[in-house]
């Protein structure tokens, strides 16, 4: 049967939409994309921040702060808070959205206001107008320094082929040259990880200097503090504390996030809304599921397809064999398996870094593992419901794993009627013999 759109369907989406946002007053304070003006906690490593930043007040800062720390740690909310309450210029930029080092330069023009270039361009003249477009900017504010916060930093760096360290190495040539001109800048990177795991080369290494401040994660109380003041301006009604509690603990499982704990309250309030309900742990229950499933389809839907087979042979063998824990090559064999004939296979090494990108998305889990004489090999495991992550991957070719499953399980009952079956035949044949011997 069709489905199609028409004004009655409309109109059901627009109630049904009305009915989720019901118990909301204001929504925007739920929203992990904006950025908050009370910040709760953090003092310490706002602080280390702006003692780095003024600094050029006294005429000396540091090229490069690295911030580091566990997500949902508030990281870029206190980058970009304290950046726009100083007096200083800054540019925020997201790499997560460039592929490449050029992306990565083509994201902090066009955030400038420049359009973007093409490769063909290069880097050194991508710099050049860099350049111009920063003492463009301080010359027109009347500022001493500008500020390039990178967020995620890590991207830049699964570009090898684009030489991310070099990249570094021509803004921090950069940051020296506006020195000379009696203008400041500073470079502010964002990621889970510390400096020192990134492939710098040691020419960089000794001009950025070791500015870094870490972010703990929150505690189970600190998560509940944030949500607490959020909940108060963002629901129409009191939501009962033990239910912040339950979103705050189920937020800090792990490590304490506050993007989870946000997004945990702001999906149980419309599925609370959409049921007509006051909002209750049944709704941050189901708001755990849809959430988490949500997440698999959008790691999913935006990897590449080799990935989405990686993540198929790691579920159909989890799946088929009720078993945790498979090696790279077995992975491998699932993969070459799955892969549609008419397509190009991936290498051992590439598929091997396929499967670190899916612990890096939090998909599955790996552990190293000694194999003798055969040296040190790569476990990995799945964290999700194969299912969930099969079905997201292949949803035509899933069934066909559970069909295999089905008969993989009646064989093996066949398999065990049959032992018995003989073995009780076996046994009354005995019993025959010993009657006619006399026992
Ligand atoms: N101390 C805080 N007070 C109020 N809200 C906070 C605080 N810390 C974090 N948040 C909120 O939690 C959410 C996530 O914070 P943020 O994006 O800054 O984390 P992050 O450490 O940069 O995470 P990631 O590493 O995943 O990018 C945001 O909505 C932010 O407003």
């Amino acid at each position: 049967m069709e489905h199609y759109v028409d004004k009655k369907a409309l109109e059901k989406i627009v109630g049904d939409v009305r009915a989720q946002n019901s118990i909301f007053s204001d929504k925007s304070f739920l929203d992990n994309l904006s950025v908050t003006n009370s910040i709760i906690g953090r003092e310490s490593e706002s602080k280390k921040l702006v003692k780095f930043l003024l600094s050029y007040e006294k005429g000396l800062v540091v090229p490069l702060v690295s911030i580091y720390g566990r997500s949902g740690s508030g990281k870029s909310t206190i980058v970009q808070f304290v950046c726009q309450n100083l007096d200083v210029d800054f540019c925020y930029v997201n790499l997560r959205k460039a592929k490449t080092v050029f992306g990565c330069i083509n994201l902090i023009l066009s955030e400038l206001g420049h359009e973007n270039l093409k490769n063909a361009q290069g880097m050194n003249y991508a710099f050049g107008i860099f350049e111009k477009l920063i003492l463009q900017k301080l010359e027109k504010s009347d500022n001493s320094i500008f500020v390039l916060c990178l967020d995620e930093f890590d991207t830049l760096f699964y570009d090898k082929r684009g030489k991310p360290s070099d990249f570094v190495y021509k803004i921090v040539v950069l940051v020296e040259k506006l020195r000379t001109l009696k203008r400041h800048m500073c470079i502010v990177t964002i990621s889970n990880k510390v400096l020192s795991e990134f492939n710098l080369d040691d020419r960089v290494v000794s001009r950025i200097g070791t500015s870094e401040i870490y972010f703990d994660s929150y505690s189970q109380s600190d998560v509940l503090k944030i949500i607490r003041n959020r909940a108060k301006k963002s629901f129409l009604k009191k939501i009962d504390d033990d239910v912040l509690q339950y979103c705050a603990d189920i937020s800090s499982e792990e490590h304490g996030d506050a993007r989870r704990a946000i997004d945990l309250l702001r999906t149980s309030g419309e599925i609370a809304g959409t049921e007509n309900e006051k909002i209750s742990k049944k709704h941050v229950d189901k708001a755990v599921s849809q959430l988490q499933k949500n997440q698999i389809t959008t790691i999913i839907s935006g990897g590449s397809y080799h990935f989405r087979l990686a993540c198929a042979a790691l579920s159909r063998l989890t799946y088929i064999n009720d078993e945790g824990w498979h090696s790279t090559s077995d992975l491998f064999k699932q993969y070459q398996k799955i892969i549609s004939p008419d397509t190009r296979q991936i290498s051992y090494r590439r598929f091997s870094e396929m499967l670190v990108e899916l612990v890096n998305s939090g998909i599955a889990v790996s552990k190293t593992e000694s194999k003798g004489r055969h040296g040190y090999g790569s476990q990995f495991k799945l964290s999700v419901d194969p299912e969930l992550i099969g079905n997201s991957c292949f949803p035509d070719w899933w069934p066909s794993v559970v069909e295999s499953k089905k008969k993989k399980e009646a064989a093996a009952q066949a398999s065990k009627r049959l032992k018995l079956l003989s073995s009780g035949r076996r046994s009354s044949s005995l019993g025959n013999l010993y009657r006619t011997l006399g026992f």
